[in-house]
């Protein structure tokens, strides 16, 4: 279902975890800032307005999306990060360069997450264009940011269910 037909801000919020205690590295690439800042304080808020509190929340800025992936394993093999969220725009250019970026990004956020048991969220914005990119950054369609923080918060609850079982 694309994003037009699913606003990426609206989702369920039953049955959540505290997260009181939860610390969450935000990495946010500096390319297309316009839009990753966007995405940096929907993701930010989000985390706030369901319980994190800001002295929990680390923010760091790597040079683009492709730098996500060892921003991301510096900070998932830290003790005192229990989740991290990774914010990008890959706009498409002229040539196939976004496209290898994106395979390298997804795959490595993946091989993050799996390597150090921890949530790494791809909170990476593949757009045709800049006006793609801002209806998905607080525009029509929502916030990524706020989607990739609220996965971040069900991934932790679910993964102290399991512990719990
Ligand atoms: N064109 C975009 C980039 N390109 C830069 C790469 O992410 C990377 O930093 C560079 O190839 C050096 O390793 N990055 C984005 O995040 N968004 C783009 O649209
Ligand atoms: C995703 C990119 O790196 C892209 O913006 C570069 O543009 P181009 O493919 O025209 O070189």
């Amino acid at each position: 279902m694309s994003s037009a037909h699913k606003n990426l801000s609206v989702f369920s919020t039953e049955n959540l975890p505290d997260i009181s205690e939860r610390r969450f590295a935000l990495i946010v690439a500096e390319w297309n800032a316009e839009v990753t800042e966007a995405l940096f304080e929907g993701a930010y808020q989000t985390l706030l307005t369901y319980g994190a509190k800001p002295e929990h929340i680390i923010r760091a800025n790597v040079p683009g999306s492709y730098e996500l992936s060892t921003g991301a394993v510096w900070f998932a093999q830290r003790d005192d990060i229990d989740a991290v969220i990774c914010l990008g725009c890959v706009i498409q250019g002229e040539t196939k360069h976004n496209d290898y970026i994106n395979h390298a990004v997804a795959q490595g956020l993946t091989n993050v997450s799996l390597k150090t048991n921890k949530p790494v969220i791809f909170g990476v914005l593949t757009p045709n264009n800049q006006e793609q990119a801002l209806d998905r950054a607080g525009g029509k369609h929502g916030n990524k940011g706020d989607e990739a923080a609220m996965t971040a918060i069900k991934m932790l609850g679910l993964f102290q269910q399991i512990q719990n079982s």
